[in-house]
């Protein structure tokens, strides 16, 4: 008889929690964390790590270190759930993982989905970016019937906009919490959409993820809600709040933070046109939002 694969959830917060609570629909799915919790089927990280099939859902700020202490490759599937860029060095995090995992056995899931709806069990659509088919094809039958999911072989277009999208949702928190109206909000999207497909083209990414789920599906949800941790930073910021005290308030990672200094750093570099990003991490080093938006409609 042949031995049931494994699966585990890695990381326990809000998105791996509502992972482990998709998966758990199909098949039995452990989850751990660096502390205990109380939750179904939870388990110490060697456990997890001897699974056939890994979701790893740490913030991308901490990976590196993480994978450093943690990580032994025993020829595992991983699919990545973060959405970040590592804001020390600009790395993306398919390159952080290449030191340990090969392309053919790594997945990035991309697309719209708060954790808060889907671990309600709400209908959404993700999409699994890799290069190998065959993990997609693994993979699939593990989501449960509420998740549609796509498959798309563009790591990097997935990864750009999944990080982008939470630096833009910051800058549509601040013109929600200015009470720039919606007019101002829409061209601030749209013309972030533009942005983040110039910046993800420097890195090859494709220009249909940009206008599908991973981008402009993510963005949309993203840039227009309170529900999303970055959007709220925004509204932080634009009520003149200090950022350290807006983070303690969240009390949960907002991605585009960070995001926001690796993509300065990146455009500075390769030479990249990315005004809205860069007023992002402007005002989070304490511009004001109004000077922002003056230098954003006269640039
Ligand atoms: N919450 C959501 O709706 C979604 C989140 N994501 C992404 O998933 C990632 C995780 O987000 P959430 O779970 O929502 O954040 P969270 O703030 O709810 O939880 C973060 C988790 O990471 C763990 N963690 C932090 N530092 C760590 C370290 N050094 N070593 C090990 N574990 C560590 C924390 O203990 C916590 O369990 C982020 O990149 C986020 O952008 C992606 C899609 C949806
Ligand atoms: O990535 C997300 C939804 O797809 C979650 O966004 P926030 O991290 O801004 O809450």
């Amino acid at each position: 008889m042949t031995k049931k694969p494994t699966i585990a959830v890695i990381g326990a917060g809000k998105w791996g929690q509502a992972l482990h609570f998709a998966l758990s629909q199909k098949q039995e799915t452990l989850i751990t964390s660096r502390t205990p919790r109380d939750i179904k089927n939870f388990t110490d990280l060697q456990t997890a790590l001897n699974c056939d099939y890994l979701i790893i859902a740490i913030p991308a700020q901490q990976l590196k270190s993480w994978l450093k202490e943690n990580f032994v490759f025993k020829n595992q599937k991983v699919l990545v759930a973060s959405k970040g860029i590592e804001a020390s060095t600009g790395e993306f995090l398919n390159e952080i993982y290449a030191d340990y995992v090969p392309s053919s056995n790594i997945g990035f899931i991309s697309g719209p989905s708060f954790a808060a709806e889907v671990i309600q069990g709400l209908p959404c659509a993700l999409v699994l970016n890799s290069t190998s088919k065959k993990l997609y094809q693994e993979f699939k039958p593990f989501f449960p019937s509420f998740i549609k999911t796509y498959y798309s072989t563009d790591v990097i277009g997935a990864e750009v906009a999944g990080a982008y999208k939470n630096v833009l949702a910051i800058a549509s928190g601040i013109c929600e919490g200015l009470n720039l109206g919606k007019n101002a909000q829409a061209s601030l999207i749209s013309r972030g959409l533009v942005e983040m497909q110039r910046f993800g083209k420097n890195f090859g990414a494709k220009k249909s993820s940009f206008i599908g789920l991973s981008g402009a599906g993510d963005l949309f949800l993203t840039a227009s809600s309170p529900m999303s941790r970055n959007y709220r930073v925004g509204l932080g910021l634009a009520k003149d709040k200090k950022l350290d005290e807006i983070l303690e308030e969240l009390g949960e990672v907002a991605e585009g933070v960070k995001t926001s200094e690796a993509i300065y750093k990146l455009s500075k570099e390769y030479n990249i046109y990315t005004p809205i990003a860069n007023e992002v991490k402007l005002i989070l080093e304490g511009k004001s939002p109004q000077d922002s938006l003056k230098d954003l409609l006269n640039s």
